[in-house]
């Protein structure tokens, strides 16, 4: 089989986890995942394809604890003992490796990757990285083939805006970065975000939300019933959907293993069914998860609650 001319870095390594028998009824995700392929197998569903985005150089310009570069390989390795009850086929691509102060040319490489795997009829996985992944996301995304002629909307499960106005790109800028590039474009960036922290965003970034008409739903205001409202609002008004996953969305009891671990944060049940709403949509081009520090994951929760986000969105 001809191997994958995908602009990344380092080839899929081999996933592991427990063996209970080769049968499709004793399958986990270790035994499901395949490298990619040029000549991947046909599935009776899009079938998802993950590529990694080892980045530290986002958190670190943002002033945070640094350690996302080694998150890519700390959610396969969640994943793969995870019982396979998809039906679609999932590969792997490999990693974009962001060395040093090379995070622009390492978005630049991810999106062309992605850009590829999109326009392939892939349904796009981005394993981060901070969330400079984001803007990653967004150049794979929107160079791709797949948006044209769409309403793009980018849903974002954080505490944050992520809308800063720096002179360099970090994983604070992302999404100041799309609307930039959205206003360049010609296009207005059709951006919404759950799990707002109000004393983790200062009236400056609220004041950019503002002026950008970005949506938000603040994380003491997510009941089941208002996220519902607020997702299906807003799908409703888009045709294709980049959801971008900040783990520090949720309670740091959930999520310890990020950057800036939250107070208060959304229930995971809340984040879950806002996954299972995006999936049902049919509307989920691309999705990447962000913000996961392996180096202070206690007992890997964080990484496993971004498996197991990643397996509802893909069932
Ligand atoms: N990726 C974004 N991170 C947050 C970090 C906030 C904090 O360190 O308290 C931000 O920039 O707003
Ligand atoms: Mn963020
Ligand atoms: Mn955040």
């Amino acid at each position: 089989m001809e191997t994958s001319p995908l602009s990344v870095d380092a080839s899929p390594t081999p996933w592991t986890g427990r063996f209970d028998g080769e049968g499709s009824e004793h399958r986990r995700w270790w035994q499901a995942v395949a490298p990619h392929t040029v000549s991947g197998a046909a599935a009776s569903q899009r079938p998802a394809v993950v590529i990694g985005f080892c980045s530290d150089a986002g958190v670190l310009r943002n002033k945070g604890r640094v350690g996302a570069a080694a998150a890519p390989a700390a959610i396969r390795s969640a994943l793969g003992p995870l019982a396979f009850h998809l039906d679609r086929d999932v590969f792997d691509a490999g990693d974009v490796v962001v060395e040093g102060g090379s995070l622009e040319a390492g978005q630049e490489r991810a999106g062309l990757a992605i850009s590829a795997l999109l326009d392939a009829g892939n349904l796009t996985v981005v394993l981060g990285g901070g969330h400079e992944t984001a803007f990653a996301s967004y150049l794979g995304v929107a160079g791709s083939d797949a948006v044209r002629g769409k309403r793009l909307g980018v849903l974002n499960l954080d505490a944050h805006f992520d809308l800063r106005d720096e002179p360099i790109p970090s994983s604070g800028t992302p999404f100041l970065q799309m609307a930039e590039a959205e206003a360049a474009a010609g296009r207005e960036l059709q951006y919404a975000v759950v799990g707002i922290s109000e004393p983790n965003n200062t009236q400056s970034l609220f004041t950019t939300a503002r002026r950008l008409g970005v949506k938000y739903l603040l994380d003491e205001l997510c009941t089941p019933e208002a996220a519902e409202v607020f997702v299906a609002d807003f799908l409703a008004g888009v045709d294709v959907l980049y959801l971008t996953i900040d783990l520090d969305v949720m309670p740091a009891s959930v999520a310890p293993g990020v950057s800036a671990p939250a107070a208060y944060g959304v229930p995971l049940p809340v984040i879950s069914a806002i996954c299972r709403q995006v999936a049902a949509s049919g509307k989920l081009l691309h999705v990447d998860v962000a913000e996961l520090n392996p180096e202070f994951d206690i007992d890997s929760r964080t990484a496993k609650v971004a498996a197991r986000l990643l397996n509802t969105l893909l069932a």
